[in-house]
Order: structure tokens, then sequence, then C-alpha cells
């Protein structure tokens, strides 16, 4: 492979930029025309071996859900995405064929949510196929983790578990169907980053908001740590999706596990006051997917689960790249 061609054969495949890019791939830096409001800036990697392996996702949806992952940290900021740059270390083991794959995949993701790619940088590595993605996006009322207050109702959207289940069946662990099988693998690889309902949010007024993926238990921990009050959640009131239930039946697993501490579901878990929440439920109808009450924000600090045998603690002990393996 030469590094110039691959960079001219990748860029054919992406859609035309956005109206406000300037200048895109091609030269020193991109050159963007600032939009109203402000600026928000996030930054993902994917690594094989650790967030992929050849077995659990295509390069096409490799592709789409690395920029998903980084979208989703936009809309969890109530923002929605703009520019991105891409980032690939590539090991000898990768074809061009294989990346002109993943750029489709990226490339379906851009027209999809509406951001461009402006640049990016490619480098040879020793080591395991890296992608990693810078993304700016704009907010015009940014929602924080920080802003829950006692009183304020707990919500997720969407529905829960489907990832981490989709990754068992994609490692050869067995659910019921082949639909549900699809069903769960479709949940892992193709996540769908919530921008509408995060815009919701904001317009809302929601007061805390953060997205589900190391896990639900994480991201409400740091909800609680941040803003200060203690999460209570009803076992009984989660989204857990119906093909993780019939998954976790097969593989003698509970389903509240998955759901707690599976992440990759890359939805959105936030805190509002009733009124807030009335009127995100209201802008909820135009998204077809459900925004849930899940619980409550009260004095005092951490997560505990309200179970049928009583009130159990809720610990951070989702997804950690130093402890989770
Ligand atoms: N190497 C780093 N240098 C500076 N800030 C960092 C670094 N790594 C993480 N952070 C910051 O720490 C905060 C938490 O990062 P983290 O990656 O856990 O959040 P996240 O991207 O929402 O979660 P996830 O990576 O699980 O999707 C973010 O504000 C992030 O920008
Ligand atoms: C092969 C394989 N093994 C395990 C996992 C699970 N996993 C990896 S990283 C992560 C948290 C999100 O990443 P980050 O915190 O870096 O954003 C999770 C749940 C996977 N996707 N593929
Ligand atoms: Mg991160
Ligand atoms: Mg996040
Ligand atoms: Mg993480």
């Amino acid at each position: 492979m030469d590094e110039f061609a691959l960079i001219r054969a990748l860029l054919e495949r992406l859609p035309a930029p956005r109206p406000d890019v300037v200048v895109a791939s091609g030269d020193d830096a991109a050159v963007v025309t600032p939009p109203r409001g402000q600026l928000v800036l996030t930054t993902d990697a994917l690594v094989e071996g650790v967030h992929f392996l050849e077995s659990t996702i295509t390069r096409h949806n490799l592709g789409y859900k690395s920029l998903a992952v980084s979208i989703s940290d936009i809309a969890a900021m109530g923002g929605e995405p703009l520019w991105a740059t891409v980032t690939l270390a590539v090991s000898p083991s990768w074809r061009e064929a294989e990346l002109a794959e993943l750029y489709d995949g990226l490339a379906e993701a851009c027209s999809e949510f509406g951001c461009s790619v402006v640049g990016g940088d490619v480098v040879s590595t020793p080591g395991p196929f890296t992608v990693s993605i810078a993304l700016v996006g704009k907010a015009e009322r940014p929602i924080l983790r920080s802003g829950a207050r006692p009183g304020d109702i707990l919500f997720v959207t969407g529905w829960l578990g489907g990832s981490a289940a989709g990754l068992d069946v994609l490692q050869g662990k067995h659910s019921a169907s082949p639909v549900t099988q699809a069903a769960l693998a479709r949940c892992h690889q193709r996540p769908t980053p919530r921008i509408g309902l995060g815009l919701a949010a904001a317009r809302a007024g929601v007061s805390a908001l953060n997205d589900v993926s190391d896990g639900l238990a994480s991201e409400l921990n740091e909800i609680a740590t941040a803003s200060g009050v203690r999460c209570v959640i009803a076992e009984n009131q989660l989204p857990i999706r119906p093909e993780v239930k019939e998954h976790a039946r097969f593989a003698g697993r509970s389903a509240v596990d998955y759901a707690l501490y599976g992440g990759e579901d890359y939805e959105l878990v936030g805190a509002a006051p009733h009124e807030a929440f009335a009127r995100l439920l209201a802008a909820a109808n135009l998204y077809n997917v459900p925004v849930t009450a899940i619980g409550r924000c009260e004095d005092g600090d951490g997560v505990v689960m309200r179970t049928a045998d009583g009130l159990e603690v809720v610990e951070a002990k989702g997804y950690n790249h130093f402890t989770s393996r």
C-alpha cells in the first residue's frame, strides 16, 4: 500500500462535505466556519482485540460504529455533530479493500447523522489496528453530568443490554432464535446515537445527561458523583430489550446484569425536574424511541436499586479498561 494513494482512495468513499466546511482533507489542516452557540469536542479510539475482533464486526460496521460512538458523546451533551477527523493506525494484516469497506461504513454514518470527515491521519503500526475519531459538535445549551438535583426523575432512552448480549452471540454463545441473534448482533455492531433526543433534552431543560458506553451502573454513578446526589432506580422499570431477556435465559445469566454492566448501548441516561421530563416525553413521540423513567434523585450519594428483595447498592463496575480484563 502507498500512503498517499491509500488516502486518495479512502477520500473518494466519503460524501461531499457540509456547506460550513471551507477546506476539507488535502491541506495541512481543515478550515471550517464556526456556528452560533458553543462548540463541544470529543475523541474516542477503537482498538482491535479490545473493542472488536474480526469475528465480532464487519469492516463496514466498524467504520459506522467508530463514528456513532463519538456522535453519542456529542448527543450526551445535548449537541449535534459537525466535523470529524479520523486517525487510522494500520497493521500489516489489513488490506486496502478492507479499509475502503471501513470508509463506506464511515460514509454511511456521515450521511445518516449529518456530519463530515474533514481530515485525518494514516500511520502504520506493528500493533493492533486502531481507529481514533475526534469530533466537533455544537450545543446551544450543553447538558452536563453535574446538574442533577434531589427530586429529579432519572430516565433512559431506548433499550438496554442489547450490545453486550449481541457480543455474546457474535462470540458463539448462542441464544434462542436466529431472529433474536440477528437483532442482538445489530445492537452491538450498529448503535444508534440519540442526537434528536439529546437536542430535545436540551430544549426541555433536562438537568443532567450521559451516554451508556461502559454500562448504566457506571454512567449513573458518574451522574451521582458529579451532581452530588443519590440515584435510586427500580429494577422492574429498566427498559431491557426483550431479546436480551430471551438470550439471558439461554445463557443462564441475569438480563439485569446485561443492562447494568454490559455497556456499549449508546443510549442516553439523564435526570430531569418533573416539568422538563414531561416536555421531553412529549417531544420523544416524534422519534419513535421510548424514554423511560427508571427512578429518582435523592439527597445523598451513590446508586441503589429497588428489587423484590429490597434496596441493593449498584457499584460503578461496568467496563473499565484497566480492570475489566
Ligand atoms: N487522555 C486524556 N487526556 C485528557 N482527558 C481525558 C483523557 N482521557 C479521558 N479524558 C477525559 O475524561 C473524561 C471521561 O472520559 P471517558 O472516556 O470515560 O468518557 P466517555 O468518552 O464519555 O466514555 P467512553 O470512553 O466510555 O465512551 C472525558 O471528559 C474525557 O475527555
Ligand atoms: C472483542 C470485544 N470484547 C469486549 C468488548 C466490550 N467492550 C470493549 S470496550 C467497552 C466499553 C466502551 O469502550 P470505551 O470505554 O473505550 O469507549 C466494552 C463494553 C467488545 N466490544 N469487543
Ligand atoms: Mg471516552
Ligand atoms: Mg460518554
Ligand atoms: Mg469507557
